[in-house]
């Protein structure tokens, strides 16, 4: 990556995302669909987009359905490890084309189909009678219908039916072709419920890879802290079945850390090991020689954090992400962004910058996919609530087991939002139309540079800064002056 006007360390102060943009340059890249946008950081992931572990925003319905479109999602580490463990192996056998549906018995009511089926981006429940399709509840089905109705008496016959192998390109043609048909019903050879696949769900499985482990399972990352027995917890973690270990706390360059690091390095985990979170080159060179594959760049800048308000303590995202990845990269090794990605461009500007992946929390908070109730306010606009794992609420859940003395003292250090409303976006409330988004921005973003991979995203990109008009002019306009 190289400044416009001048050489990094000239500039004076520290830059975010805001701040800068991307000069387009020579391509030689004939289509979008020339990028590769698999990170280079042996993580397996086929995108570079990493759900952050937070509660609010990282649980299994989101690890397998980012994970089916190539990117991984880390478990947070207030779970319990024989929760991890049910989260792991429900993940890995989920059918890595196929959606999971919301699957109901006929006798189910009406009220039990509404308050599952927001659990879906495709809006709908499939009803199976001895593990075979009987038939499709979708919400419109249920409008003016008494809340005790059995679903039997008001689901609709699958409409299309395909078998498990059908091409998704065959399964996108079928349900073009036929009318009112929302969802593909896949089934096995004796007939049993597979999965499902809408429409752009199919197209969808036409244009990303899964991130799949050697067996073919789909992957999945999970997080632990830096107290109590750490070695025990990771290989806990390592035997359930996890693809990457993080090791994360706010002040990663510690001893605490660095001890934790090397305890996990000395398991020889045969899994990557990443740590956070640093905003220095002291910090990433002191993670990667305690044995981190990857370092998790950002202090302060997540949606739900208030760390620089609390403690003047963090730094700009973006020059975090270029220092910190130029220092990793001298040791082979690679950088995380973690927080404050609220559009594609973020995503782009971190990789230019050298990031192997991108971390995102609160964004994806506000889709189906987050593990929350979905509710809506007084004017009826759909939100979920999230919060900060160093919020009052998540210190007090993850501390419910020490003495109330204890907790007592640790609820004094809280750097987190506890309640946050992250509305759903009804053009794109599934994490899948962010990913689309995102991928779809980073996709052009490297076609503009001229670059095929995000390898030569990094190399060829041309950043400049911007003043605050700069950034403003970019931004759409809703309505007219
Ligand atoms: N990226 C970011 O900007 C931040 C992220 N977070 C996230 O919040 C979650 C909880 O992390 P964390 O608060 O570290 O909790 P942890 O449960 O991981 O505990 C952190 C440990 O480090 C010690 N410690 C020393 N200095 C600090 C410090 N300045 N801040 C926090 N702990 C410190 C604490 O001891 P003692 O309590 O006795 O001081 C405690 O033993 C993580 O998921 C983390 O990523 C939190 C803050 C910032
Ligand atoms: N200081 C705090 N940082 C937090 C907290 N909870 C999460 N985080 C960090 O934010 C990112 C996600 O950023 P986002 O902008 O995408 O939401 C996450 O990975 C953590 O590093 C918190 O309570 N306090
Ligand atoms: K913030």
């Amino acid at each position: 990556m190289r400044l416009l006007h001048q050489p990094a360390d000239s500039l004076g102060h520290d830059l975010t995302y805001d701040d800068v943009f991307m000069v387009p340059a020579h391509s030689a890249v004939g289509s979008r669909y020339d990028v590769d946008l698999a990170t280079p950081d042996d993580t397996g992931a086929t995108i570079p987009v990493v759900v952050a572990n937070m509660t609010a925003i990282a649980g299994k319905r989101m690890a397998e359905t980012v994970a089916r479109r190539g990117g991984l999602t880390v478990i947070p580490q207030d779970i319990p490890i024989d929760v991890v463990r049910e989260v792991v192996s429900f993940v890995k056998a989920r059918h890595v084309v196929h959606d999971t549906p919301i699957e109901l018995a006929p006798t189910q009511t009406v009220a039990e189909a509404l308050s599952l089926i927001p659990k879906r981006a495709h809006r709908a429940a499939v009803v199976t009678e001895g593990g075979s399709p009987v038939g499709v509840v979708a919400e419109q089905d249920c409008a003016d219908v008494d809340r005790f109705a059995q679903v039997r008496d008001v689901m609709t016959p699958p409409l299309v039916t395909v078998a498990a192998d059908t091409s998704p390109r065959e399964a996108f043609d079928r349900l073009d072709a036929t009318a009112h048909a929302a969802l593909a019903v896949a089934v096995d050879a004796e007939g049993r419920l597979v999965g499902v696949l809408t429409r752009i769900g199919a197209l969808r499985a036409t244009l990303y890879r899964p991130a799949v482990d050697a067996a073919g399972g789909l992957r999945i990352a999970a997080a632990i802290g830096v107290n109590g027995d750490v070695a025990a917890k990771a290989a806990a973690l390592v035997d359930a079945g996890v693809d990457c270990l993080v090791i994360d706390t706010a002040h990663g360059h510690q001893d605490r850390m660095l001890d934790a690091l090397r305890a996990v390095r000395a398991l020889d985990p045969g899994v990557p090991v990443v740590a956070g979170n640093v905003v220095s080159r002291d910090g990433t060179e002191a993670l990667v020689q305690a044995g981190a594959d990857i370092v998790k760049v950002g202090v302060g800048p997540g949606a739900m954090c208030t760390t620089r308000m609390m403690t003047g303590v963090g730094r700009p995202q973006f020059s975090a992400v270029l220092d910190c990845a130029e220092a990793a990269r001298e040791l082979g090794k690679h950088v995380w962004a973690d927080g404050g990605v609220r559009h594609p461009r973020d995503v782009a500007l971190a990789l230019a910058a050298g990031a192997s992946s991108v971390m995102i929390g609160s964004w994806f908070a506000g889709t189906h996919e987050s593990p929350g109730d979905l509710l809506h306010d007084a004017d009826g606009r759909a939100f979920k609530r999230s919060f900060g794992m160093a919020s009052a609420r998540a210190v007090a859940s993850r501390t419910a087991g020490e003495s109330a003395f204890d907790r007592a003292r640790k609820g004094l250090y809280e750097e987190g939002i506890s309640s946050s409303r992250m509305y759903l976006d009804p053009e794109r409330p599934g994490v899948e139309d962010l990913l689309d988004q995102i991928c779809s921005g980073v996709r052009s973003a490297c076609t503009y540079a001229g670059a095929t991979t995000l390898a030569e995203l990094h190399e060829r990109a041309v950043i400049g800064v911007q003043s605050a008009a700069g950034f403003h002019e970019g931004r759409p306009l809703s309505s007219s002056w």
